[in-house]
């Protein structure tokens, strides 16, 4: 057998009391894809760490071609030929792709950047590997897809031979994550070795070479994917199997006060704002106790009228969206990223103002504060969703401190009964949430926004980093706001996702809905189409007209402007509508 690319041994890594990996032992052949996966908190992240020279085990050493390495620090590893594209970007938007490429190892000339050299070298890179760049283009007008092949070639222009891969997909489209495996694939025939960390058991399957699993910082697995079915890692993984002991899940909060307003207003209607083809499909959701909810003739809990959102530089980014969310009902938001969907959300929850158009809960505009009303899951979860320097408690409490600033013991008997309640693996509940594995943190958010007696519930990517077994957890959660008679909406790369949870899609396309389907009719190809404005589905059709409909009504009719300027400037808007 050939000496391993790179051979982790006995590497063993505390952090005070919790021991995130126990002699770990694992070896990667010279062009081989190997994948690791486990569990959030299983100690994927903290070995690759280690191997990337950015934690110093406290036992235990690193090979490279046999010969043992001396990791002080990332530029160690780098010069040993290892690179690694972590899951936020390191990049300059400014900056070509050439300069972001060569930047801290630039080609020069005479004291200055050799940019001839610097393009010639990375179009030759892209070229070899099949990578599609064009080194001139600016980094901040790439899709993400695209940034991301820009940090695997500053990567390979370090000439690394062994590339650690963080959990790559969770921020691409299906499309890209396909561009991506075949690269992948690429790479690894050209010699290169590939060490995927990643929650997707099907692109384990499909990209990788070999599987080791991680449990609570031990290997308790090693598989070539070779005739290995995803059933076999999962319970490599969780100890059991996804089918054989589904979770029990309560409603954390149901909502009960009823709506205040019994009509949709007049106003949409007559501006097109009901995706009326669509909206008469909706399947009525049974709720214990015999009461259907969702049902078409229900007011909206969520509504968004004719909505117009810029963004700093004034650029539109969100184009006259219109929709409803039914209590009881989840909407799904598809779409690449940068189609409009952030600013969207944004909008929803109140933290940027739309140019024009409004939002209604329950009827009414809402101009101020949403926190109350809105519970949100944010995507950017280190950015926005947590204060990463507090306790894992006070992070679970965010947003309803009120009740709890003179009760020191209700923080901490509320946080320990979420962290049961949500499985979330801590040393304690005090520890900084920094601290905890990505997936933990991400459950975190989820517990502390569903258990929000709020009746609106907006999701963003609400799986993206955790396990398959929190992955289960998560969406029998969101199902049971749903049923418990929330208006949830559902922002997710993942149409999967969307396919399982949503009760109708809408896909937005360079800030409009270009698609309006319930979900037995949301298949990949229609999603796939309309995510790249290539067709105009179901009700999107009216949802186009929909747009110059409602600015037309909006010009015209009194009501409608009134609503609209309204809410816009921040005025009383509770008469409006
Ligand atoms: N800097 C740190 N300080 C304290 N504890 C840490 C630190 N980094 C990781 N841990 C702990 O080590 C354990 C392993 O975490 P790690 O991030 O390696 O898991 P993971 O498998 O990558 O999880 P995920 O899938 O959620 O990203 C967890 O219990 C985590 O809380």
């Amino acid at each position: 057998m050939s000496v391993p690319a790179v051979e982790l041994v006995g590497i063993t890594k505390r952090f005070g009391g919790v021991l995130a990996n126990d002699g770990v032992d694992l070896a990667v052949e010279r062009g081989e894809v190997h994948a690791v996966v486990g569990e959030n908190g299983a100690g994927k992240s903290t070995l690759m760490s280690i191997l990337y020279g950015l934690h110093r085990p406290d036992a235990g050493h690193v090979l490279r071609s046999g010969a043992r390495m001396r990791l002080r620090s990332p530029a160690d590893a780098i010069a040993h030929g290892l690179g690694m594209v972590h899951q936020r970007f390191r990049l300059f938007p400014g900056l070509s792709v050439a300069e972001n490429v060569v930047i801290g190892a630039e080609p020069m000339r005479r004291g200055m950047l050799d940019r001839a050299a610097a393009r010639r070298s990375v179009a030759d890179l892209a070229e070899r590997y099949g990578l599609g760049v064009d080194p001139g283009a600016r980094v901040g007008d790439l899709p993400v897809g695209t940034r991301q092949r820009v940090e695997i070639l500053k990567a390979l222009y370090r000439r690394a031979e062994v590339l650690i891969l963080d959990e790559p997909t969770a921020v691409l489209t299906p499309g890209e994550a396909a561009g991506l495996f075949r690269m992948v694939r690429e790479l690894a025939g050209e010699g290169v070795s590939v060490l995927l960390v990643t929650h997707k058991l099907n692109e384990v399957l499909a990209a990788g070479d070999r599987v080791t699993v991680l449990r609570g910082g031990r290997v308790t697995g090693r598989f070539s994917t070779a005739g290995t079915s995803a059933d076999e890692l999962v319970r490599a993984m969780i100890g059991r199997s996804l089918a054989a002991a589904p979770p029990t899940v309560t409603e954390p909060s149901a909502v009960t006060e009823p709506s205040t307003v019994t009509e949709p207003s007049t106003v949409a209607k007559a501006a097109g704002a009901e995706v009326t083809g669509v909206e008469a499909t909706a399947t009525p959701v049974p709720v214990p106790g015999g009461v259907a909810v969702g049902m078409p003739a229900d007011p909206y809990r969520l509504e968004v009228r004719d909505l117009h959102v810029r963004d700093r530089d004034g650029v539109t980014t969100v184009a006259g969206v219109s929709f409803g969310v039914r209590p009881g009902e989840i909407v799904g938001i598809a779409g690449v990223a940068g189609s409009g969907q952030r600013d969207l959300v944004d909008a929803v929850t109140g933290l940027r103002r739309p140019h024009s158009g409004t939002v209604l809960l329950d009827g009414r505009p809402v101009t101020g504060s949403r926190e109350r009303r809105v519970a949100y899951v944010p995507g950017d979860r280190a950015g926005r969703a947590t204060a990463p320097e507090l306790s894992l408690a006070d992070n679970l409490l965010m947003g309803d401190q009120h009740g709890f600033l003179l009760d020191p013991g209700g923080v901490r008997r509320r946080a320990t009964s979420l962290v049961e309640r949500f499985s979330i693996r801590a040393a304690s509940v005090r520890v900084p949430i920094a601290q905890l594995s990505g997936g933990n943190a991400q459950k975190a958010v989820l517990a502390r926004e569903l258990s929000r007696d709020t009746p609106v519930l907006v999701v963003e990517e609400p799986t993206q980093g955790v396990d398959v077994g929190a992955q289960e957890q998560i969406h029998a959660l969101l199902a049971a706001a749903r049923d418990g008679g929330r208006a949830v909406l559902l922002l997710s790369s993942e149409l999967s996702e969307l396919r399982v949870l949503a009760d109708r899609v809408l896909v937005m396309f360079e800030g409009r809905v270009t698609a309006a389907l319930p979900v037995a009719q949301a298949t990949d190809e229609r999603l796939g189409a309309a995510m790249t404005g290539a067709a105009m589905t179901g009700a999107a059709m009216t949802g186009a007209a929909t747009t110059s409909a409602a600015t037309t009504s909006a010009s015209t009719t009194g009501a409608a402007t009134t609503g609209a300027t309204v809410d816009v400037r921040g005025q009383a808007g509770e008469s409006a509508g």
